[in-house]
Parts: C-alpha cells; structure tokens; sequence
C-alpha cells in the first residue's frame, strides 16, 4: 500500500485536493493532518467554523448580515507537522480554546440545524477554498457540497461506543471540553452514500484501523485514482 517515488512526487508537486467526512471521533482530522505533513497540503477544518459561528452566538448579538466573517478569522493549517489546533479569532481575540465549552456544544445544535447559518458558512469556506483548490478539507458535508471535484473523497466511520471511548480518553486531561459523541446522523449518511458512489470515493472503517494504516489506504487510493 505504498506510493512509488514518481507518484509521491508529483502528488507533492501538482498538489492534491481530498474531502474528508465522517461523523465525530471517526478519525477525520488525525488523518487530514497525517497526510496533509505527508503530502504538504493545508487542512480546512470545517468544524472550527461551525465552533466559531456559535462561539458567537453565545456571547451576545451577532453582527448585521454578511459581516461576521469580517471579524471572525479561521486559519488554515499550515503544511508540514501537525500543528495545533489552526488559531480561530473573533474580534481579535484568540477563541481556539474557548470554542471547545460547553455552552458553545449547546449552540452548535442551533448552527447546524440551521440552513441560513449552514449556507453562510459553506459560501465562508467556498471562498477559503476557492483561494487554495489543492487542499484537504474536513468535516460533514465535504465531499457533497465543498468540494465535489476533489481527487479523492474519504468517508470515516467506526463504531458510536468505540468513538465514544476515544472522545472520552482524549479529553481525560482537559475535562473543560465538551464535545458530545452521538450516533451517525443523516447527514452522515447522505454523505456516506455519496462518497461510496464515486469513483474517486473511500469509506474506511477506523474502528480496528489506525490511522497510519488509513493514511496508507488514503495514498493507495490517490495513486490508483490518478
Ligand atoms: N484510527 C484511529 N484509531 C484509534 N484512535 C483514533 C483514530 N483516529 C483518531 N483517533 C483518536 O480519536 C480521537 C478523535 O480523533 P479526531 O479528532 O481525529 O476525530 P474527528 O473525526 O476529527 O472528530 P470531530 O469531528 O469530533 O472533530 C483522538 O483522540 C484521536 O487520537
Ligand atoms: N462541515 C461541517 C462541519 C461541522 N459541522 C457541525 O459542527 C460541529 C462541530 O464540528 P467538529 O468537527 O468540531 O465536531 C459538528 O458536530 C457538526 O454539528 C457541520 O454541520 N458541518
């Protein structure tokens, strides 16, 4: 399951541009950042806005209409080694961490359900990536709506009990987190279906695969597609 010289290379060269979905604790973004060191791509973590809109929401009135993405800046995550989580700041004030409360997951609900919110942050992140085609972009409906041209569209899933446990022993050591581990929703589905009709498509279950091993699958796949 390994890339030759010439395939790595010209992956590195001419960029790659992959989607990657799955519902929470699949394994999404340790696998966008383990290829993203491998390929040198950036990552677009998706969620961060989502985390960052509600952020928002939470601490008072929104701005008028179209301007809050004029004050709430989301970094893209360099290439190279995983960094730390991309900085997201909302009034020039660094909101990394505190997107992660619990009062910001209640929110989220409120975000995501919504299809005015949804819509104003896929144009946000349609105008990221519009900047930056080759990337990796991770998240809930990467592969149906923000990049539908990607090369390779990789759906993760794994068992809701063995997702739970590995939310649960992350955030051991930062018990201020809250991040819920539900079951796979309909949007989850949607996108599974989608992803497992393309021809460019993957869906890996993480559940006994470790991410090395999903990274290997991942550039498998990128060199039978191309
Ligand atoms: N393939 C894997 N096997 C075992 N543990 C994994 C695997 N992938 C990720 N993990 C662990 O599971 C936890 C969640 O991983 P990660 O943040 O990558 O998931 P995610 O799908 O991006 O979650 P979310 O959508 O909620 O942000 C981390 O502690 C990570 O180390
Ligand atoms: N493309 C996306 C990304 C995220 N969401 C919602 O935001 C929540 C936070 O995302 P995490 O990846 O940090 O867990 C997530 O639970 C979704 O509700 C989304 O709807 N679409």
């Amino acid at each position: 399951m390994h890339l030759s010289v010439r395939q790595k290379d010209s992956l590195m060269r001419h960029g790659v541009a992959i989607s990657i979905d799955g519902p929470s604790a699949s394994g999404k973004t340790s696998l966008a950042y383990a290829l993203a060191s491998r390929l040198g791509t950036r990552v677009l973590d998706t969620g961060l806005t989502y985390r960052a809109v509600a952020y928002a929401a939470s601490r008072g009135p929104l701005p008028p209409d179209g301007r809050l993405f004029d004050v709430l800046r989301h970094e893209l995550a360099a290439p190279g080694a995983r960094p730390a989580l991309p900085a997201v700041v909302y009034h020039g004030e660094d909101i990394t961490d505190a997107i992660w409360s619990a009062e910001v997951e209640q929110q989220l609900r409120f975000i995501s359900a919504d299809p005015a919110w949804r819509r104003d942050i896929t144009d946000h992140h349609r105008a990221i990536i519009g900047g930056h085609e080759r990337m990796i972009v991770v998240g809930r409906d990467c592969a149906t709506t923000l990049m539908t041209n990607a090369d390779c569209h990789v759906f993760l899933t794994a068992m809701e009990a063995v997702r739970r446990e590995r939310r649960r022993a992350q955030y051991r050591t930062q018990p201020e987190r809250a991040v819920n581990v539900g079951p796979v929703t309909r949007l989850d589905d949607i996108t599974r279906e989608h992803v497992s009709r393309q021809p460019r498509g993957l869906v890996l279950d993480t559940t006994f695969l470790p991410t090395p091993a999903a990274v290997r699958a991942v550039l498998h796949h990128l060199g039978e597609c191309r």
